[in-house]
């Protein structure tokens, strides 16, 4: 069935095409393999992490992702060349790194961008990075990643929003972290690469990125130990050379195509997994009735149970259960037998995807920051709007099951975080199709025009 495309009055009384837009016809069950992407959350730290050497770095299995490209941007206008020689790869060169100060225009829709507080600080003694962008899911402060960089000896400001860090030469220092923060864990550790002496985080995040960019700072030559527990030791070492490295496939995508896979109850083969970064979703997917399973060491196996039943979430740091995969779990528990209660502890903003949710169909309530889900026993095509990365996740994966034609608009938050997820879903048979609007169709016509006109033009990103 065509429907209308997404409409707004324009200023002249007209009508004007405002977004590009996703029309999912839903109800249809899904079938195949799906191959996951690199870890955005990893490739995002790593990249800010190869600052930390002169040398280059060549990283494999980084996403294309709009955030990716934006990271690159940032790092670019620092003096680091970016290129990409092919799919997926990225190499990145920092010897040239000079500027230490990032722009305003590209850091702020980035939250992820903070992460070359660090790196920079450690290289050239001084940073000023203004207060960052991300997902407008609560207040994120910095104070845990400012105390970091000051138990390491630096002297740091935030004036007119912008964080000025200042040491000629960092010293390692003991932290203890008053929230296992993954951002600050990162921080600080990239920091104390470069530091004279030990460092110590307590209390630090455990998540398998914080491992992941543990990991390829010791390709670096950085001495570090403990990433993935409790308390992360660091000794600082002179300098840091370049290395070739892997990213880690992205979990909160695996947990995305798992919840698409039961909402449809459908079987789905979804790989490659690192099934220790997945015990919590998996977990939880079992508990409502799914069958999940190893095959061979990598792959994971959905299929459905008799029912899909209700089940409460708690959204925890590593090894709980994901707050970014929370409102993808929404959607399922939505048309799930029996009540669910949905606690979101990490962010407190981060239930937007509620109202969207109800249009569809959904029976969800929000009661002092839990959200309060009543199965139904469906949901119905509707237009709705993405107000996150998440959330725009968790509006996909209940249009795939809503009866009739939901259209989904926002998706530039969408396109932060999953390379390719239409053309991932259509492969597995889902009818799910991208639409441009007209003026939009003829800037890309003459974007891809002018590009082909300079013949041999590096697009500088990954994907
Ligand atoms: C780019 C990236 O990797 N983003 C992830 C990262 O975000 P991010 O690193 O921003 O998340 P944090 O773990 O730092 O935040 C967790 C909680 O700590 C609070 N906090 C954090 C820092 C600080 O200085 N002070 C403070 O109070 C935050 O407001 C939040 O309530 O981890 C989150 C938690 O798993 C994920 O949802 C994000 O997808
Ligand atoms: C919240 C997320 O990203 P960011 O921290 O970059 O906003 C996310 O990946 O779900």
């Amino acid at each position: 069935m065509a429907i209308d495309p997404p409409l707004t009055p324009s200023n002249s009384g007209q009508t004007k095409l405002v977004d590009p837009y996703l029309q999912i016809e839903g109800g249809y069950r899904l079938s195949g393999e799906v191959t996951i992407s690199g870890a955005k959350n990893s490739s995002l730290a790593l990249m800010a992490a190869a600052l930390l050497t002169m040398d280059g770095c060549r990283l494999h299995n980084v996403p294309g992702l709009a955030d990716i490209r934006m990271m690159s941007a940032i790092l670019e206008s620092l003096g680091v060349r970016v290129r990409s020689h092919a799919p997926n790869t990225l190499d990145i060169d920092a010897r040239f790194l000079s500027v230490h100060r990032a722009p305003y225009e590209l850091v702020n829709s980035l939250r992820a961008s903070f992460f070359i507080l660090g790196p920079i600080l450690a290289r050239l003694g001084m940073a000023r990075i203004p207060l960052p962008g991300g997902c407008a899911i609560g207040a994120r402060p910095v104070d845990l990643h400012v105390r970091g960089l000051q138990a390491l000896g630096a002297e740091v400001r935030i004036e007119h929003g912008i964080v000025e860090a200042r040491a000629r030469k960092l010293r390692g220092g003991r932290i203890h972290l008053d929230y296992p923060s993954v951002g600050a864990t990162e921080t600080i550790m990239m920091a104390a690469t470069l530091a004279e002496g030990e460092t110590v985080i307590e209390n630090a995040a455990q998540e398998p990125e914080v491992c992941d960019l543990a990991n390829f700072c010791r390709s670096l030559g950085a001495r570090i130990r403990g990433a993935g527990t409790k308390t992360i030791v660091v000794s600082g070492v002179p300098r840091l050379h370049g290395s070739e490295y892997h990213v880690i496939p992205d979990r909160i995508e695996i947990g995305t195509f798992m919840a698409a896979a039961a909402i449809t109850r459908s079987t789905l083969r979804i790989g490659p997994v690192v099934p220790e970064h997945i015990g919590a979703v998996v977990a939880k997917l079992r508990e409502m009735g799914s069958q999940v399973s190893l095959i061979g060491s990598d792959t994971l196996e959905v299929s459905p149970g008799r029912v899909m039943a209700a089940s409460d979430i708690e959204t925890l740091p590593f090894p709980g259960f994901p707050t970014d995969m929370q409102a993808q779990f929404m959607s399922v528990l939505a048309v799930s037998e029996g009540t669910s209660i949905i606690s979101e502890t990490v962010f407190e903003n981060r239930l937007m995807h509620v109202p969207e949710l109800n249009r569809l169909g959904a029976d969800i309530r929000v009661r002092s920051g839990h959200a309060i889900v009543r199965g139904v026993l469906k949901l119905s095509g509707a237009p709705v709007v993405a107000t996150d990365l998440r959330a725009s996740a968790a509006l996909v994966i209940a249009g795939l099951a809503a009866h009739g034609t939901t259209t989904i608009t926002g998706l530039h938050h969408l396109d932060r975080g999953y390379e390719n997820i239409e053309l991932k879903l259509q492969r597995l048979g889902a009818r799910i199709e991208r639409h441009l609007p007209v003026a939009q169709v003829n800037e890309v016509s003459d974007a891809v025009a002018a590009v082909a006109a300079v013949a041999g033009a590096d697009a500088g990103a990954a994907g």
